[in-house]
């Protein structure tokens, strides 16, 4: 294998970025302007296509900075218009992104990591362990291969790919402020949509520098059951993690928390977990997604009847909080909530203690 490069990737810099990219070649800052425009805008990743860069510019780029994007290894149409990606990066490493039209909506679920190192016990990318953080450019690369594959834009993107979003802070910032960005995606504020496992620290730091949607991955109502389900719960529990959110959506009456909750068949699916969930979220402006549980080999976990689920739904939508049930897209190409795996080679050693957990596995309710 070529060994990696370590000169500077454009697809990494947001607009600032590029712009004091090209002052330190000795260049005016319009002209960072103009190569993020190119990058993102019009999907040029040549410099020397770059036809309004001076062209003494396009030679030190060419010499100083190498755009480098992940490569389309795999496409897995499903029949129901879903598109799965399998994206190869640099070091060979794999991650998915999937692409779910709706009507006029087109949004693109973006990963941002290779693997998760929080091990939800229902969720395909936890079994897969962790290797490392995606850096920007493996981020919004993935927008850029769908901005071309589909001639356009996507409409929406969520951040609810492989991986825990906020546990890589600083990039997944960067890269939703590039799909932000007049020059590049163009996407609204309420149109991007981080999802968490619940890192508290970072979800009162994400208010601080960002304004997208926010998505909560709670599916439990309380800290004994969240406890086993999403494991980061025993480090941020309910107590922490409900004022974090109710504090994200304060002082803007059009915000609302988006919460996920997985439906369960026995474990967190019951009316009486209904009215826990009611209480929990009293106060705090909700909406509430119901996924029915997608099975991956290897999961010991069964989906929640649609009749329980409906049940659960509209005790949730009676006591006033808006309540959808999340249609299950692509799960015949794996591309549904939590099937994504890629290729990860894990540091973790987590599939041999995975095994062990399974037999062990907590009594729930
Ligand atoms: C894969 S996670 C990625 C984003 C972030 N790490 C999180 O947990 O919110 C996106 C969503 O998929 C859900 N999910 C994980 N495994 C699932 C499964 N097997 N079936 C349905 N949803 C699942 C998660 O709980 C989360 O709400
Ligand atoms: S649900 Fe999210 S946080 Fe939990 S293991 Fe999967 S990717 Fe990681």
């Amino acid at each position: 294998m070529s060994a990696i490069s370590t000169k500077p990737n454009p697809l990494d810099l947001d607009l600032a970025g590029c712009e004091s990219l090209v002052i330190a070649l000795g260049f005016k800052a319009f002209h960072g302007r103009n190569l993020f425009k190119w990058l993102h805008k019009h999907g040029v990743v040549d410099f020397d296509a770059m036809t309004d860069l001076p062209k003494t510019l396009r030679t030190a780029l060419l010499d100083t900075a190498e755009i480098r994007l992940p490569r389309i290894l795999q496409t897995h149409p499903s029949a129901d218009g879903t598109i799965k990606w399998v994206m190869e990066l640099t070091d060979g490493q794999r991650v998915e992104t999937v692409f779910i039209p709706e009507g006029k909506r087109s949004t693109i679920c973006v990963s941002s990591q290779v693997g998760c190192a929080l091990e939800c016990a229902f969720c395909a990318t936890a079994r897969q362990g962790f290797n490392r953080n995606l850096n920007v450019s493996e981020i919004i690369g993935q927008v850029w291969h769908a901005a071309r594959q589909l001639d356009a834009s996507p409409t929406n993107v969520v951040m609810m790919g492989m991986g825990e979003p906020l546990a890589n802070f600083e990039a997944a910032v960067t890269a939703m402020d590039i799909m932000q960005d007049d020059l590049a995606y163009m996407l609204a504020k309420h149109r991007v949509t981080l999802s968490t496992s619940g890192i508290v620290p970072n979800i009162y730091r994400l208010r601080e520098v960002s304004d997208v949607s926010l998505a909560v991955s709670l599916h439990a109502p309380t800290d004994a059951l969240r406890d086993e389900l999403v494991p980061i719960n025993r480090k941020y529990p309910l107590a922490e993690l409900m004022p974090a959110c109710k504090h994200y959506v304060a002082g803007d009456k059009r915000r609302k928390i988006t919460w996920e909750y997985v439906m369960l068949d026995g474990i967190n699916d019951s009316l009486a977990q209904a009215k826990q969930l009611i209480r929990l979220l009293e106060g705090i402006p909700s909406k509430v997604n119901l996924i029915p549980f997608n099975p991956f080999t290897g999961s010991d976990f069964g989906t929640s009847p649609p009749e329980r689920v409906e049940a659960f739904r509209e005790r949730l939508a009676r006591s006033g909080i808006f309540t959808m049930t999340r249609k299950t897209r692509g799960d015949e190409i794996a591309a549904a909530c939590g099937q994504l795996v890629g290729r990860v080679e894990d540091r973790t050693g987590r599939l041999g203690r995975v095994r062990i957990e399974t037999h062990s596995r907590v009594s729930v309710r």
